[in-house]
């Protein structure tokens, strides 16, 4: 049973303070059409379950249509993170991988419905050692591997140094530590800084 763990895209969803908010409508009712109804989005790329692409923190960076699908599909550890307010090196050295490339952490217990004012960070140190344990994608329940004022955000370069992948705004609520099949394909929009992705997992 596949388990999604997506947030959904609607209006009134929790966004970046003064991004642009996401919308949905019916641009052309199928009354208008006499055949079909045509919706149309607008949103940040940064809004809910999306990807990063490095492009988003560094200009030189590759854009999310240049990213190999390949990081973004295959098996997965959710490590539960709760009570932990800084996730260090240190808390992630004791956990056994068990050869996973892909990481969740589950730092909420829920994911709330306003944008939240505090989120636990990653130790920029925590990228070396993911990179040591042949891990290339990071998924978290936050809108961000940096704190919400960072504007060095040291940690998304840091994880771009070690070629580890970023998933942001996944909702973890129901689900329990351990290993997973995973699936979460950004959309592949030429030249963009990140994508919504539908993020499912599937447990082993
Ligand atoms: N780093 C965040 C996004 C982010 O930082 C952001 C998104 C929208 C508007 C402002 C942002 N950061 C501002 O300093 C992310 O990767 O989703
Ligand atoms: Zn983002
Ligand atoms: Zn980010």
């Amino acid at each position: 049973m596949w388990i999604d763990i997506t947030q959904t895209m609607k209006k009134g969803m929790p966004n970046w303070p003064g991004d642009t908010p996401f919308s949905f409508e019916i641009a052309y009712t199928k009354q208008q059409t006499g055949s079909v109804n045509i919706g149309k989005i607008e949103t940040s790329l940064h809004t809910g379950t999306h990807a990063d692409a490095p492009f988003h923190f560094d200009n030189n960076g590759p854009t999310i249509d240049q990213l190999d699908v390949n990081t973004f599909i295959g098996d997965c550890l959710v490590i539960d993170c709760r009570p932990h307010s800084i996730i260090s090196a240190a808390f992630l050295q004791a956990i056994d991988f068990q050869g996973v490339q892909r990481i969740l952490l589950k730092t909420v217990d829920r994911i709330s419905d306003c944008f939240p004012q505090h989120i636990p960070i990653i130790d920029a140190e925590v990228a070396a050692l993911l990179k040591e344990r042949g891990v290339f994608l990071l998924g978290v329940d936050n809108p961000s591997v940096d704190s919400l004022t960072s504007k060095e955000v040291q940690a998304h370069h840091a994880l771009y140094a070690h070629q580890i992948q970023i998933i942001e705004g996944l909702d973890l609520s129901c689900i329990e530590p351990g290993l997973y099949d995973f699936i979460a394909l950004p959309l592949k929009i030429e030249g963009a800084d990140g994508a919504p992705v539908r993020a499912v997992i599937r447990k082993k």
